[in-house]
């Protein structure tokens, strides 16, 4: 057994968690290890920090640990914990996952989306521009996450049923962060099974209600859908503005199609999978983008060189494309330099191990959960030479890359089940970022605060609202 904290009766380590778990986690295992065993509660748990353990884990024995353990929360609220981010390993989880491939995330599908990606930034930089001449300050968070729902939404359904700015959209943003910070909050009820039922916390009833108000919308857009499918058939009305081929179905026509011709799939999996585009797609994407906003406003002379390389590359009067990011390779040294120091999951999303298992010479027992704490290995002295400091340039001119390869940078994970919306992510973050820089101006006074927020995404504790310029003579975006 790897050494471990002094554990309390009947807690466990529960009372080391504290209020920013990656972190006391990170600062644990400087003194007990890479490999640190964990009793959370009655549950056996082991927090991973540092790059060859991770490689073990999701490339060496990656089969063993690819389920999740669930918790309760996330159980009501991906109705059943059949979604693909919550399913057991398995046939149900591999249906999913091609499903999703295919109809979403593979190049093919989306190369064929990217008119109406570029359509949706434009729309955001053109609401920044307005409110940028008005002097208003924009909400960078708020703005992008818009912005990713608008593109997640047109992905998984073709059709809108959040506008730009209206109520529904902010108070979408609302009920994901209360998802996040629900699946994130340490629940009596999942340490302690005995207490399942007495749901001491009320965290299952606020799941509970939370889902209920997710469910509205669902079953809205479902029903909208299975309309147009028994009037038009499978024909998409909108290839004009998505880029679809005439004859194809948006994500959530197939769904409902295939679950007509009972492929194993119920309407609660289709709804669970709408959840989970709309959670896991939405946040990371706007929080790395505001993370990246804080971090170049503290360190002018990066966001300088930044926009000096967009303009050399882009020109002065033309919008950036995402055919632009191969060509910017200073961005791209911010994006991985962002994710390093905040990755939007900085435990990732734990994963279970379903039989024994050796470890750099450490058993892993059958039914341990397994932590791979991503943010202390991006903040590992023995990994970075001067972790804490901010600088991309540390990137230049290398091969590391965070696409599951290098285990020093894990932000989308790594193995089967590594983030199936990393290249639409990655896309996203690189073009709304570099858009972000190469059309405004961004000051603000003094520094910006960094301080984390508790939740299973990492969000900065106060947003980031500033006012932007624009900065080039002529409105690409208008
Ligand atoms: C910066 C943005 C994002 C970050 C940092 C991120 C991070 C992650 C991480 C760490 C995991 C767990 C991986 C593992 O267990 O190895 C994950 C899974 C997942 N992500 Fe992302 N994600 C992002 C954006 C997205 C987007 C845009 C979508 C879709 C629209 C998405 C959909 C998913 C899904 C469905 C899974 C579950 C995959 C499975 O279990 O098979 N993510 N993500």
């Amino acid at each position: 057994q790897a050494p471990s904290p002094p554990k309390w009766p009947i807690i466990g380590h529960l009372h080391l968690l504290g209020k920013l778990p990656h972190q006391s986690l990170a600062a644990l295992s400087l003194t007990y290890g890479p490999i640190m065993p964990f009793k959370l509660g009655m549950r056996k748990a082991v927090v991973i920090s540092s790059p060859h353990p991770a490689k073990q884990i999701f490339k060496t024995h990656d089969r063993k640990f690819s389920s999740r353990p669930v918790p309760l929360a996330a159980k009501t609220l991906s109705y059943g914990g059949n979604s693909l981010v919550w399913a057991a390993y398995g046939h149900h989880w591999r249906l999913l996952r091609r499903l999703s491939f295919t109809e979403l995330f593979s190049t093919k599908r989306l190369n064929s989306m990217e008119k109406f990606r570029k359509a949706e930034v434009s729309k955001t930089m053109a609401s920044i521009y307005e409110e940028s001449i008005k002097g208003n300050s924009v909400n960078i968070g708020s703005t992008v996450f818009s912005t990713m729902l608008g593109i997640v939404e047109n992905m998984v359904c073709g059709n809108y049923v959040f506008k730009k700015g209206d109520e529904l959209a902010t108070e979408l943003k609302g009920m994901v962060r209360d998802v996040l910070k629900l699946s994130g909050e340490p629940n009596a009820s999942d340490f302690f099974p005995f207490l399942r039922g007495l749901d001491l916390q009320g965290v299952e009833r606020r799941a509970q209600k939370l889902r209920e108000r997710f469910d509205g919308i669902f079953s809205e857009m479902i029903e909208r859908r299975l309309k147009d499918m028994r009037e038009k058939g499978m024909v998409n009305e909108r290839d004009e503005e998505s880029g679809r081929g005439i004859k194809e179905s948006d994500f959530l026509g197939v769904l409902l199609e295939l679950m007509d011709h009972n492929e194993g799939l119920q309407m609660e999996h289709v709804k669970g999978m709408l959840m989970d585009m709309f959670i896991a797609g939405t946040d990371t994407t706007s929080a790395t983008v505001e993370w990246a906003m804080a971090e170049l406003l503290n360190h002018p002379y990066v966001m300088e060189e930044a926009r000096d390389e967009l303009r050399r590359v882009i020109g002065k009067d033309k919008m950036m494309e995402e055919s632009h990011i191969p060509d910017v390779p200073f961005l791209q040294a911010i994006v991985k330099e962002v994710l390093r120091l905040h990755p939007a999951a900085p435990l990732l999303i734990p994963r279970l191990c379903d039989s024994d298992c050796q470890i750099d010479g450490h058993i892993i027992e059958k039914n341990t959960e397994v932590l791979v704490n991503v943010w202390a290995i991006g903040r590992d002295p023995k990994v970075w030479s001067d972790p804490l400091k901010f600088d991309p340039s540390r990137f230049v001119g290398t091969n590391l890359e965070f696409k599951g390869n290098d285990y020093e940078l894990l932000p989308f994970g790594a193995g089967r089940r590594i983030c199936i919306g990393m290249p639409l992510a990655s896309s996203m973050v690189h073009l709304v970022l570099g858009s972000l820089l190469h059309y405004f101006n961004w000051k603000v006074e003094g520094e910006v605060d960094m301080t984390e927020e508790f939740g299973i995404t990492l969000q900065k504790a106060l947003p980031l609202v500033v006012v932007a310029t624009p900065s080039l003579p002529l409105n690409p975006y208008l």
